[in-house]
């Protein structure tokens, strides 16, 4: 197995990092960095990774190097590291939003323009500290076939992933799945809100939203019928749910969806410039 060093210590880096050990992982082969002591000593007595306030002293240990560091701090890690020291044949992997591969290797290259960094850019999501999680990959083409595999088995552990075959797709992979997570959490907010208001304790609530959106996705999972027709299976003709649903398309469930997702992209692409 690959030695990994995780640059940042949020979360993101610790829902991968979750996931990573209870795939069965040794903790000892990864290493996380973080300026701050709490989170990474956090992750280290938790999980046993090893752990550093030593971005360089991280790089050097590992040849798979994650930068989980927000998008503006991307570039500035990857000029200190390459900096410090010999960088050649370490995979970078970013996990940032609207931070380009050109950018980053740009940041470690000193200048050079042979001899890119092999970087993979992966858009992942926080279920991943469950196993649950939904990435799309990216590679620039100065990766090998090994460290693809690499890569791949790093986000196949803590969940599912697809290749993308051209970076702009990354976009669209945040607005379908790393940044969706919030857009159900959203949903979710507003329907225990309505539940207290019909009188459910804080409790109920909670359990009436959660169970229900849990049995709701686990059908989706279990099912190979479109999803229109597990919808269709509730919504009995001139029943409540058809009520329901009559309210949520006049008031432009469809347009309200695509508009967020496409937010979402624009602010990456802005972000990128
Ligand atoms: N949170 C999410 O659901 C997702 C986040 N991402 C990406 O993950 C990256 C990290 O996001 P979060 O984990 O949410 O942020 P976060 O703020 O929770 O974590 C960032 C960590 O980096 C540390 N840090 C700051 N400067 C540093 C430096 N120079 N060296 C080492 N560590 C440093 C901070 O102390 C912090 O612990 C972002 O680039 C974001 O675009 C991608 C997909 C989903
Ligand atoms: O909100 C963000 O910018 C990050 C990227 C995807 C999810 N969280």
């Amino acid at each position: 197995m690959n030695k990994i060093a995780f640059i940042g210590a949020g979360n993101m880096a610790r829902a991968i990092i979750i996931g990573l050990v209870n795939s069965g992982i040794t903790p000892q082969d990864i290493i996380v960095a973080n300026p701050s002591e709490a989170k990474r000593l956090n992750l280290a007595t938790e999980f046993g990774v090893l752990q550093t306030d030593d971005n360089i002293k991280a790089s050097e240990f590992a040849d798979v190097i994650v930068l989980c560091v927000k998008p503006h701090f991307i570039t500035d890690v990857c000029f200190q590291i390459s900096q410090a020291i010999d960088i050649t044949g370490k995979l970078f992997i970013s996990v940032a939003a609207g931070t380009t591969v050109e950018q980053i290797q740009s940041a470690l290259s000193k200048g050079e323009t042979t001899n890119l960094a092999p970087v993979v850019r992966v858009m992942p999501n926080t279920p991943s500290q469950l196993g649950l999680g939904m990435s799309g990959l990216f590679a620039s083409k100065e990766v090998t076939v090994e460290q693809k595999a690499s890569a791949e088995k790093i986000t196949n552990a803590v969940g599912k992933s697809i290749w993308l075959d051209t970076e702009d797709k990354i976009n669209n992979i945040i607005a379908v799945a790393g940044s969706a997570p919030a857009y159900y959490f959203l949903f979710m907010e507003a329907m225990e809100q309505q539940a207290k208001q019909y009188g459910f304790s804080e409790e109920e609530s909670r359990m009436l939203v959660q169970q229900t959106a849990l049995g709701a996705a686990q059908m989706v999972a279990h099912n190979s019928a479109p999803i229109s027709e597990l919808r269709a299976n509730v919504t009995s003709k001139g029943g409540t749910t058809h009520a329901a649903i009559e309210r949520f398309k006049a008031d432009g469930i469809e347009e309200i969806v695509k508009n967020a997702m496409n937010a979402a992209i624009a602010r990456a692409e802005e972000m990128a410039k």
